[in-house]
């Protein structure tokens, strides 16, 4: 046997290696044993023919024997490594299906979990996370002493594109507010849509209602821009105009349902008014 086969039988298990990587290294092993068998079983046959025809002592036969025991046993350790490295083989392909298995299924609850979690229609968030979302921020808000805000936003007169085009257009125009919706606002704000067409957004860390005024004000312009609405063949173009309220934490109220609350009132009051949009406080 080479040296270096040596120095890999003797070399320690690296840690933490993968169940390939322990069947790779045994098949090597195997390999090495079966080559010392293959060695050994020459050697002891080459000597045999030759101690038939020269006569030697006792002591020399006897060495002869114990050779061939121990090529008998490094025989035997290499079928039953062979064995072994086998049994490994079909844990390997079982452990592969399993693998195969779970990543399915996370992938499956990961999907519904998002399902579970976002509106269909638009791919908004819906309401279950934006009070999660809500509940966080209120508690972020409180934690710095920044104030908060939630915005309500409602569709004016949404039944009539229902009823003046069907639904199939209708359902185009919250997709198509969504989007705006989402490129208008920041990033780790949250928009979710509250349903209908009703829409709900939350500003962290908001400094003045100047600022929210001027966001309404961008929010009202995006989403009265015209959407140009394809649908079998034929090209419609709508505007919808928005009615926004908003509450600010900690001014109007503490709790989110009191934010909500008064967020759709103060919507209820723009739309009435039709002022675009309604602080809750100028109630
Ligand atoms: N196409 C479509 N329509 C929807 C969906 N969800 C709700 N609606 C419709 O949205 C309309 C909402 O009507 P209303 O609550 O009276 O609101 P509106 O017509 O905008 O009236 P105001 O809010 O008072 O301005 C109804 O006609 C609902 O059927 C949807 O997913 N797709």
């Amino acid at each position: 046997m080479k040296k270096e086969q040596t120095a890999l039988l003797l070399r320690p298990p690296e840690p933490a290696i993968s169940l390939t990587q322990v069947l790779g290294q045994s098949e090597r092993v195997r390999d090495i044993v079966e080559e010392c068998a293959d060695d050994l079983s020459l050697v002891n046959a080459g000597l045999k023919r030759e101690l038939q025809e020269v006569d030697v002592s006792p002591g020399v036969e006897s060495a002869l024997e114990k050779s061939e025991v121990v090529e008998s046993k490094v025989q035997d350790a290499s079928e039953a490594l062979a064995a072994v490295n086998s049994a490994l083989k079909d844990e390997v392909r079982e452990r592969a299906v399993i693998d195969e298995q779970l990543a399915t299924l996370t992938r499956q609850a990961d999907e519904a979990r998002r399902a579970s979690l976002h509106d269909p229609l638009t791919g908004l968030p819906n309401r279950a996370l934006f009070n999660d979302r809500l509940s966080h921020g209120l508690a972020s808000a409180n934690r710095n002493g920044l104030p908060l805000a939630v915005m309500f936003i409602d569709l004016d007169d949404f039944k009539r594109i229902n009823d003046s085009y069907g639904h199939d257009v209708g359902d185009l125009v919250p997709q198509t507010i969504a989007g705006r919706l989402k490129e208008t606002t920041r990033e780790d704000d949250t928009v979710c849509r509250h349903g209908g067409d009703e829409f709900l957004y939350i500003l962290m860390e908001i400094d003045s209602e100047r600022d929210l005024a001027t966001v309404a004000e961008k929010i009202i312009n995006a989403v009265q821009a015209p959407c140009d609405i394809r649908v079998r063949d034929v090209d419609t173009r709508l505007s919808v105009n928005p009615s926004i309220g908003i509450s600010i934490f900690p001014k109007d109220g503490i709790t989110a349902d009191a934010l909500l609350d008064l967020a759709d009132k103060a919507m209820y009051r723009a739309k009435q008014a039709k002022t675009g949009y309604s602080f809750a406080g100028a109630a």
